[in-house]
């Protein structure tokens, strides 16, 4: 096959998550190979980030595709270490069309310094940002989970609290980073920089208030 033969199978979703990925680590929100995206495919599969790689250097040959039917996660190469929760919340939401988690110097500081499962944002105008907020003054809440290595067992436990309530486009797991995710790409990019903001600002808020 010829190279322009070769480009026009590229998946055009690829394309755009491969520049996403730039975008993200240009803002140091995926230091170190830290971090992971996908994008949905079908129902039941997605292309998602191969496992440690340079998330700001990413080329379609990157993104491997992974497929969630019977309850079984089959992918022909090393996927994510976290693919478990990005195929979680495909499930969870057949309106999920991607899925981006990010290392932040901001949200993993934060993350340490709050306790409970949930923490409303209030008064920043910024909330808007998250679809479905829609005021300043109404509670833009965040769940937060512990960090564990065992990723299925955290997948459970978030649909678990999915049930109760669904999330809140975000996911803050505690000492390691941020999950967002949206019903397009650019909506989920939308949701990344929207909690980035909230958390960096309700941070040096805090700081100052002490
Ligand atoms: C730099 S180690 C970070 C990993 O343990 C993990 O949290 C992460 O986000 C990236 O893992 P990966 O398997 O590359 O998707
Ligand atoms: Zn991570």
């Amino acid at each position: 096959m010829n190279d322009s033969a070769q480009l026009h199978q590229i998946n055009p979703n690829a394309i755009a998550l491969c520049a996403l990925g730039r975008w993200i680590a240009s803002r140091h929100w995926v230091p170190a190979t830290g971090g992971n995206f996908s994008v949905r495919n079908t129902g039941h599969s997605a292309l998602i980030t191969a496992s440690g790689k340079d998330k700001g250097e990413l080329s379609p040959q990157d993104l491997l595709p992974v497929s969630w039917q019977n309850g079984q996660l089959t992918c022909p190469g090393i996927p994510s270490a976290e693919t478990a929760l990005h195929a979680q919340l495909y499930q969870l939401d057949s309106r999920i069309k991607a899925v981006l988690h990010t290392h932040s110097v901001h949200a993993t500081v934060f993350s340490r310094l709050i306790n409970q499962d949930s923490y409303d944002f209030q008064g920043y105008e910024m909330q808007k940002a998250i679809s479905g907020n829609s005021s300043h003054a109404t509670p833009c809440p965040l769940a937060l989970f512990d960090n564990t290595q065992d990723i299925p067992a955290l997948a459970q436990q978030v649909a678990q609290r999915w049930q109760q309530q669904p999330l809140n486009f975000a996911l803050l797991v505690r000492g390691h980073g941020l999950y967002v995710w949206g019903n397009s790409l650019e909506q989920a990019k939308r949701h990344l920089e929207g909690w980035e903001f909230l958390i960096n600002c309700e941070l040096e808020r805090l700081k100052l208030a002490r």
